[in-house]
């Protein structure tokens, strides 16, 4: 259609300028993501069409409403000129999709708005508001009325000035005076930061095509390139977690009902607990400007707390100077701190953040159940505790729910929403509403120890530490998960966290501690296999960064910079002669197979379980919340590109080989999968005889 609007106002005499603009207020999304895999799609080349426009005789304006993205904008980029509306947002988005801006985008950008912002766009894929592309020199005028007309009025103004300064791919790459030194540093920095993620570095290769060769050729290279990623398989990983996150917004009860959201006027909003967790919170509310009363239970901890809080908004309030929303946190009205319970009587919500201890929460709830009005619904923080239990301190279990946020809470972008026996839809769909307004990504799953998460985080910590007692060492078992894309393996990960958080639990659990039953095996528990060697770290101190010694040694007490200790590997070769455990060398593979396939077979008993709507919803809370590689699609994703017959042969090898460990003995919905001809992830819940889960 573009094509032959141009030709025809090409060849129409009485038209002396074109405008381009979108339906809706709306310029362009760019792409069909879902064309990329119809052959069909492909066929059709944008960018010829992008060259035609900028070919043009006739002056052509673009309107820019709403989003330009992707090839949206790489069509505005072809215009003569670009008008935008002060709300909209531009950007080239492909990188987020495993793919480049294929359209000569990343050709004309650079010639645009100069390498070092092209790159950065081009690289990272953010969206960026009119106000800073106008900064940019990417649109030539904002306005804040109406975009059209506005375009149309400076389209009439430039007929019959000079076309050829204004066509893109006849300027120069403007210079810098130490390009090559920038580029340079520029890749280095790209690749530490893609770990394995091709979509960045080829980005930066095209672009840096443009510095280095005339536009034409430019292009073909861009073309290319674009065709590697395009059969990587990594885009199609990407692709499907952009439809997966989108797909969890969907939820529906056993009977049906699928309540999208509700909409609320104003929630004054109550959160409980000023500790790192609540600080997050509050700071995440603020930032969503939802009015925010914060109490502690004393004023020592409300300072500290409050104090902590203020840091963290100072921080954002930074971050957002320029752009079109402030942070208004200095307002009575918008955050309070309080020691005063009887605030809790006005609260449309309440979030509970205080110390992951089930006495404490029932206490509190009996409180909360007790004061607030009868519509407040009572959210708790928690990461692993029964909601039915807490729950059931109240008279109103209808309206309870967990709200599980991961640290740092104003960063991390996953909700795990956990909804109890009792939890109406209604409350559901006002957390997954909260979410959604705290810029968060909130997934629905049932009430089970760990919920899905860390449910499924326990089976790949506990061969991680296996593969310890077996021959291995902390930082071997690392290498091959952030090789596999991991930001952090499970031992730097726990050091992060803390190794006391889960011999706490461990105490609480009876598995270690005073309350472990006199006479108990070493490495035995309720007759499976168990590892005391994360206990006999914390008995000597060791608890990771806090302490400067975990699972490897730091420059301080709170340092990060994590060192293979040799201490570790002398107390692991000897914990292995008292236990008259034999050291093997073990190989990446069985490394990265034992500790991922017993996450994703514990994912597989969740689904059959009906703790989550289905695969997606497993992905999206480990790309969001676990730092699982993107380009990797998430852990059920990776199942299916692995192929379910070869997860299950190894599964089924390891626990053979090692038959006390129940986490490595295959799931009956895996095995069904694999016998009914390794179904497509799309069709895996058509084969649950529960097809709706208990939502
Ligand atoms: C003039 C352009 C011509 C294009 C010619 C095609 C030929 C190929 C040649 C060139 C190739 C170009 C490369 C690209 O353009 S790749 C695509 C780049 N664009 C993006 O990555 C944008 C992705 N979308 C978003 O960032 C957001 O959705 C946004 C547009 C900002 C809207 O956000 P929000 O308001 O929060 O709404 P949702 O995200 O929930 O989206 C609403 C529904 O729309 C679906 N959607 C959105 N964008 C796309 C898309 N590009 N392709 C397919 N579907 C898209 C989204 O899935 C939601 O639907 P549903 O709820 O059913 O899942």
């Amino acid at each position: 259609a573009l094509e032959d609007g141009l030709k025809k106002a090409d060849a129409d005499p009485s038209v002396k300028a074109v405008m381009i603009c979108g339906e809706n207020g709306k310029f362009s999304a760019g792409a069909d993501i879902r064309g990329f895999s119809s052959p069909k799609t492909l066929g059709v080349a944008l960018g010829p069409i992008v060259s035609l426009i900028e070919s043009s005789e006739k002056p052509v304006v673009a309107a820019i409403e709403g989003v330009a993205l992707g090839g949206g904008l790489e069509v505005a980029l072809g215009c003569h000129y670009r008008v935008a509306h002060a709300k909209a947002r531009m950007g080239l988005p492909e990188v987020t999709i495993g793919l480049l801006p294929g359209a000569e985008g990343t050709q004309r950008l650079p010639r645009l708005i100069g390498v070092p912002a092209a790159l950065d766009m081009i690289t990272t894929g953010k969206h960026i508001p009119a106000t800073e592309a106008l900064k940019l020199g990417l649109v030539d005028e904002i306005v804040e009325e109406n975009t059209i007309e506005a375009a149309i009025r400076l389209a009439n103004k430039v007929i019959g000035q000079p076309l050829g300064p204004r066509r893109l791919s006849l300027k120069p790459v403007p210079k810098l005076p130490n390009m090559e030194a920038f580029l340079q540093e520029a890749q280095v920095k790209v690749k530490r930061q893609a770990r394995g993620f091709l979509a960045p570095e080829l980005c930066f290769q095209a672009v840096q095509a443009a510095t280095q060769r005339p536009f034409a050729e430019g292009v073909r290279r861009e073309r290319e390139l674009f065709q590697v990623l395009l059969s990587s398989g990594q885009a199609q990983a990407l692709q499907y977690a952009f439809f997966a996150e989108r797909a969890v917004h969907r939820w529906a009860t056993p009977g049906g009902i699928n309540l999208l959201f509700i909409i609320f006027d104003s929630i004054l909003l109550l959160s409980l607990g000023l500790g790192t967790m609540g600080q997050g919170i509050v700071t995440s509310l603020v930032k969503a400007n939802i009015p925010v009363v914060a109490l502690e239970q004393n004023l020592e901890y409300l300072n500290k707390g409050r104090k902590a809080v203020m840091v963290l908004l100072e921080r954002e309030a930074k971050k957002m100077e320029g752009g079109a929303q402030k942070l208004d946190f200095h307002n009575p009205a918008r955050l309070q701190f309080t020691v005063d319970f009887n605030l809790l009587h006005d609260v449309d919500l309440v979030i509970e953040a205080v110390f992951e201890n089930m006495a404490l929460k029932k206490e509190i709830f009996h409180k909360l159940s007790n004061i607030c009005k009868p519509g407040a619904l009572l959210c708790t923080n928690t990461s692993a505790l029964d909601i039915d239990e807490i729950a059931s301190a109240t008279s109103r279990p209808q309206q309870v729910i967990g709200t599980h946020f991961f640290s740092p809470a104003h960063v991390m972008r996953l909700l795990e929403i956990i909804y109890g026996r009792h939890t109406s839809p209604s409350a559901i769909a006002t957390a997954m509403q909260l979410a959604k307004d705290m810029k968060k990504v909130g997934v629905v799953v049932g009430n089970c120890f760990g919920f899905v998460g860390n449910r499924m985080m326990f089976p790949y910590v506990e061969q991680a530490v296996f593969l310890l007692e077996e021959g291995s060492r902390p930082e071997a078992v690392d290498q091959v998960l952030e090789d596999f894309g991991f930001k952090i393996g499970p031992f730097r990960m726990s050091d992060l966290a803390g190794l006391d958080v889960g011999w706490r639990s461990r105490k609480g659990q009876g598995l270690t501690g005073p309350s472990l039953p006199a006479g108990s095996s070493a490495r035995q528990r309720r007759g499976q296999r168990y590892s005391p060697l994360p206990d006999l770290l914390c008995e000597r101190g060791r608890f990771g960064q806090k302490t400067g010694k975990g699972w490897y040694q730091y420059e301080r007490a709170g340092g990060r910079t994590a060192t293979p200790d040799p201490w570790i590997h002398g107390f692991l070769s000897q914990y292995r002669d008292t236990h008259r455990i034999e050291t093997r060398y073990i190989d990446q593979e069985e490394i990265l197979e034992r500790c991922l396939f017993s996450l994703i077979n514990e994912g597989f008993a969740i689904l059959a379980e009906g703790i989550a709507s289905g695969p997606e919803h497993l992905d999206v809370i480990y790309l969001n919340g676990y730092g699982w590689p993107k380009h990797r699609g998430g852990p059920m994703f990776y199942a299916s590109t692995v192929g379910l017959p070869r997860v299950l042969a190894k599964l089924q090898k390891y626990s053979e080989a090692h038959p006390d460990v129940p986490k490595l003995r295959p799931s009956a919905f895996l095995k069904k999968l694999v016998a009914v001809g390794n179904a497509p992830l799309k069709e895996w819940m058509s084969y649950l005889s529960r097809q709706s889960p208990k939502l």
